[in-house]
């Protein structure tokens, strides 16, 4: 489903003329398979956003090649990137990035509006992905009148409402305190058991790791061997 191959990525920071190159990935090979839930673990700075980024298309790879599904990703430009996003890739974030001035309903169906739905359409979608993230009572609310687990619950209700295959996760219980974690993560493996979709988390999180079919650790740049134990 998602195959990294080859993979290496660095930085180049500081002012002209006296560049310095920051090595983060270095070739990294890693597989996720249909239906499974992988956690990334590692450091700070080990360069675990800078894979999510790679993957998703943020940021383009020094070397190395991405593949989804049959797609070879790490080709594609940004319209191209910005159309597959929207039809096979949900995303989750510790800080939510939910619209501040739009309801949670509001902020549902944009994902809706943007792939051109029509509007009965997203709204009956809408109200059904609600019931399924058990909000159906908060949908006029703001994000501002919503607990954190409300509020990650609304944007897992975003990603959700375009049906996307995958899932990728950025310390998703990051910004949640430890009751609200342990019920994310529950909901998380109930959609990963239910609707079958495949989950690539990252964290630093033990309780997050231990949720994954696989545990993947980053260090000094390269996927740890232990990793690859299913
Ligand atoms: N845009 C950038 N320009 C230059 N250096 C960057 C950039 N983004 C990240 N880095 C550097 O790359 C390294 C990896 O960063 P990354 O954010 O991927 O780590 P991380 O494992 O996700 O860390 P954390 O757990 O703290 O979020 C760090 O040393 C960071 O300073």
């Amino acid at each position: 489903m998602i195959e990294v191959k080859n993979l290496s990525h660095q930085f180049t920071i500081g002012k002209k003329g006296k560049e310095s190159v920051i090595p983060v990935l270095r070739n990294i090979n890693l597989k996720v398979d249909k239906g499974e839930v992988v956690t990334v673990v590692g450091r700070s700075g080990s360069g675990k956003s800078t894979l999510l980024n790679l993957i998703s298309g943020y940021m383009s790879p020094a070397e190395g090649e991405i593949f989804i599904d049959s797609n070879k990703v790490s080709d594609f430009n940004e319209s191209k990137w910005a159309d597959f996003r929207l039809n096979n890739l949900g995303f989750i974030f510790q800080s939510f990035q939910l619209i501040p001035s739009m309801t949670a309903f509001e902020n549902v169906e944009l994902a809706l509006t943007l792939k051109g739905v029509k509007v009965v359409e997203r709204r009956k979608q809408t109200e059904a992905i609600f019931q399924k993230v058990g909000l159906e009572k908060f949908t006029e609310h703001y994000p501002s009148e919503l607990s954190g687990g409300q509020q990650q619950r609304v944007s897992i209700a975003r990603a959700l409402v375009l049906n996307p295959p995958i899932i990728l996760a950025d310390e998703p219980t990051g910004s949640l305190d430890s009751e609200t974690e342990e019920e994310l993560l529950s909901f998380i493996k109930e959609l990963n058991r239910e609707l079958g979709i495949t989950f690539l988390i990252i964290t630093h999180d033990d309780k997050v790791a231990r949720i994954g079919n696989r545990v993947i650790e980053i260090m000094d740049g390269k996927l740890n061997k232990e990793a690859f134990a299913s």
